[in-house]
């Protein structure tokens, strides 16, 4: 039986590396959405280092910072994706886009309430 998977290349598989940070600063430089994000994980790094933060609980905050910044890329992809498909307004369309943005709203949403969680009680402590 012939093989059809092409043969490994390491050149190619750091093409792929380049290409997906290409992808990591388009999406910081053109989706407002993404400075947003980017700004809180900023801002949830900061935090965590001032306040010092336990082993799990960075694990949490980076895990939570990765899942909503992949959200975010992925309904970047979709708009682009769809907006390639449709250049007219179409109900498809808007249903794609908006399912896409929900799910960005879901781990975000989580995200802040596990960041509240984490960061509340610590900075209350210092004032108390
Ligand atoms: N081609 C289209 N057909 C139908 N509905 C669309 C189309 N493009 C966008 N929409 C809908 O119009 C609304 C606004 O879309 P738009 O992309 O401007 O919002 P957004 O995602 O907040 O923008 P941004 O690109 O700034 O994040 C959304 O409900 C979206 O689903």
């Amino acid at each position: 039986m012939k093989n059809t998977s092409p043969t490994f290349s390491f050149r190619k598989r750091a093409l792929s590396f380049k290409y997906a940070f290409q992808g990591i600063v388009g999406l910081i430089r053109a989706e407002h959405n993404a400075w947003i994000h980017t700004f809180a994980a900023v801002v949830a790094v900061t935090l965590g280092f001032l306040l010092n933060i336990s082993v799990q609980e960075w694990i949490v905050v980076i895990i939570l910072i990765a899942l909503v910044l992949a959200g975010e890329a992925f309904n970047s992809a979709i708009e682009a994706l769809a907006d390639h498909a449709s250049d007219t307004i179409h109900p498809l369309i808007g249903k794609a886009k908006d399912f896409a943005a929900g799910g960005v709203l879901f781990l975000a949403t989580a995200a802040l309430i596990v960041g509240c969680i984490i960061f509340i009680p610590k900075i209350l402590l210092l004032f108390s």
